[in-house]
């Protein structure tokens, strides 16, 4: 940097002796010794130029890299309701193209930045020694082009900020889009989809003209001070010849040490601004890092032997804190027990599972597990003794293999234990009949699978953490016959010996249940057994099969 710098310094008064004396020096005797200087002087600011641009450059990618990572592993491990919060595509938006936007301030905005300083300085000190009088014109341009800098960063952080924020906005619009591109198409939505998205993407164009307008009006003036600066020079320079206090040859050097010295102002000032539209696009970032939630106080590690109770527990989710979803539930499940969930939609069924799988924490009562308050518990211990099967199961991209030992990522499962564990779950036969077998590749690139065949490698994955605690989202959408067999003597393998709980809406899951607890707007109005609850005539059991509201039972047979 310093040298390159010093090397770039030396080369007006290189040029200002050269001009001076180029009358009376011989062409010939200073030929060879000018060529090599001056090829000496090409090569060294060839390799500093290189040297800054690769440390530089990398610094910059290696800093990022980090700050990305870290913002990633905080936002894995920001609790379920941060994401009822933020967008998935916003978060991806503050992932990539928010730290993205240090980069640039990072990497060559830094090295420019630094080199303009060593200029600066070297440039200053040079025009001290050619003209301290013309040199005092530098106290006028100087401070007016970093005072430049300054006033319009602030400006620029706002603008940044706004930007970055429309950015995730709109990139929430396109993923959202995109995710749901059957349903897009289906109801031929292109046009409305491609209007959401013109919608906030012109929210942004307005916001990124705005911060344009600035930068360019910055332009203008910074322009207005360098020239101002070379005709002041040029002036005074001009007067100070005639009175013989100035050569040629010192005022063409200082032409181009004020040039270089107005430039490096100028670059800082702009990097004061770059730094300002990176700290600006990047407050978001630091924001969430700050938000990383704090480590819970020592607590007690102890697996679940599954059995536990909800305890008067009062629950809203933090986006509708007036709405009540658990309205002072009660009940005791036993280890071993299967207890479904029935009720309407919005009953509460899926907030119980969510609040047993630790996602959100009660505003009154109290989870219990072996009589042991769940905020005096370890949560990865308790969620360790816990599998989830869900209604629609999430594969990731990645191998069949992968996606079956992604529920044990305590150590590394043989393949052995992979394949027993398919082999239960009635998945290991269609899985052996893919050309790559556990190898086959499945997620968003790979090959797309039946709802049959995913429920069943989510069996798969469920069997193999061997939870005592089971949490079953029956899916709602009937298989056609022999995969509906499959599926179900898979989770009765599945569930046998452990407790499980049921998010129920086939009527085969719920005749088979050992009790059953009827929700109705948050609350558990009815408990007992099929048979005992449909004997009772006024209760909201017997009118919700009155209602149908549960999938036939699937045929016995295959
Ligand atoms: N993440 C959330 N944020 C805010 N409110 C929510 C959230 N999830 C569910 N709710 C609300 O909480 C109430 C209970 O929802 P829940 O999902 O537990 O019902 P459910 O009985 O499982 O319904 P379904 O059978 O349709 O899945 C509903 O009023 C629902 O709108």
């Amino acid at each position: 940097m310093a040298l390159g710098a010093a090397v770039q310094l030396l080369l007006p008064k290189g040029i200002a002796y050269f001009i001076d004396h180029v009358n009376e020096l011989q062409l010939a005797s200073i030929s060879w010794p000018m060529v090599g200087l001056g090829l000496g002087w090409i090569a060294v600011q060839a390799v500093a130029s290189t040297l800054r641009y690769y440390y530089f450059e990398q610094s910059g990618h290696l800093i990022i890299n980090n700050i990305r990572r870290r913002l990633f592993d905080v936002l894995i491990n920001q609790p379920v309701s941060f994401f009822d919060r933020h967008h998935v595509g916003e978060i991806s938006s503050r992932l990539s193209s928010d730290v993205q936007s240090l980069h640039q301030a990072l990497a060559m905005g830094g090295a420019n930045a630094l080199q303009s300083l060593c200029m600066f300085g070297g440039g200053v000190t040079m025009l001290l020694t050619i003209s301290p009088a013309l040199s005092l014109m530098l106290l006028v341009f100087v401070p007016a082009n970093l005072y430049f800098g300054k006033v319009t960063g602030a400006s620029y952080r706002d603008y940044a900020k706004q930007i970055q924020t429309s950015m995730a906005d709109s990139n929430r619009v396109a993923q959202e889009q995109f995710t749901h591109v059957r349903l897009v198409h289906a109801y031929n939505q292109q046009a409305g989809a491609s209007a959401s998205y013109a919608e906030a993407s012109r929210r942004l164009l307005d916001i990124a003209l705005s911060s344009l307008r600035l930068q360019a009006a910055f332009r203008g003036g910074l322009s207005v001070l360098d020239y101002g600066a070379l005709l002041a020079t040029l002036v005074l320079g001009a007067l100070l010849i005639g009175r013989h206090a100035l050569s040629v040859g010192d005022l063409m050097a200082f032409v181009i040490y004020s040039t270089m010295v107005t430039q490096a102002a100028a670059s800082l000032s702009e990097f004061w601004n770059m730094w300002m539209r990176s700290m600006g696009a990047t407050d978001r970032i630091f924001e969430i890092m700050r938000s990383h939630p704090a480590a819970p106080a020592a607590r007690r590690a102890a697996m679940p032997s599954g059995q536990f109770s909800f305890d008067d527990v009062v629950f809203s989710y933090p986006e509708r804190p007036g709405v009540r979803a658990l309205d002072r539930v009660g009940f005791t499940i036993a280890a071993g027990e299967k207890v479904a969930l029935v009720g309407a939609s919005g009953a509460g069924k899926s907030t119980i599972a969510a609040l047993v799988l630790g996602h959100y924490q009660p505003q009154g009562g109290r989870l219990l597990f072996d009589g042991v308050a769940a905020s005096e518990l370890e949560l990865r211990t308790l969620r360790r003794g816990i599998a989830v099967v869900e209604q629609e199961p999430s594969l990731f991209a990645g191998s069949i293999a992968h996606n079956i030992a992604y529920a044990v990522p305590e150590r590394e499962v043989p393949l052995a234990e992979v394949m027993e564990a398919a082999r239960q779950a009635n998945a290991h036969d269609f899985i052996q009949a893919f050309p790559q077998g556990y190898d086959t590749m499945v997620g968003e690139h790979g090959v797309q699978l039946s709802g049959g065949q995913k429920q069943r490698i989510a069996i798969a994955r469920a069997l193999l953490r061997d939870p005592r605690l089971l949490i079953l989202d029956e899916a709602t959408s009937a298989l056609d016959a022999s995969n509906e067999l499959l599926v179900q003597r898979a989770l009765d393998r599945l569930m046998a010996g452990r407790t499980t709980i049921i998010i129920a809406h086939r009527f085969s899951t719920i005749a088979k249940a050992d009790r059953l607890l009827v929700m109705d707007s948050g609350r558990v109005v009815q408990q007992g057994s099929h048979d005992e609850l449909a004997r009772q005539p006024e209760g909201l059991y017997c009118k919700l099969m009155k209602d149908q509201l549960f999938a036939p039972a699937a045929p016995a047979t295959a």
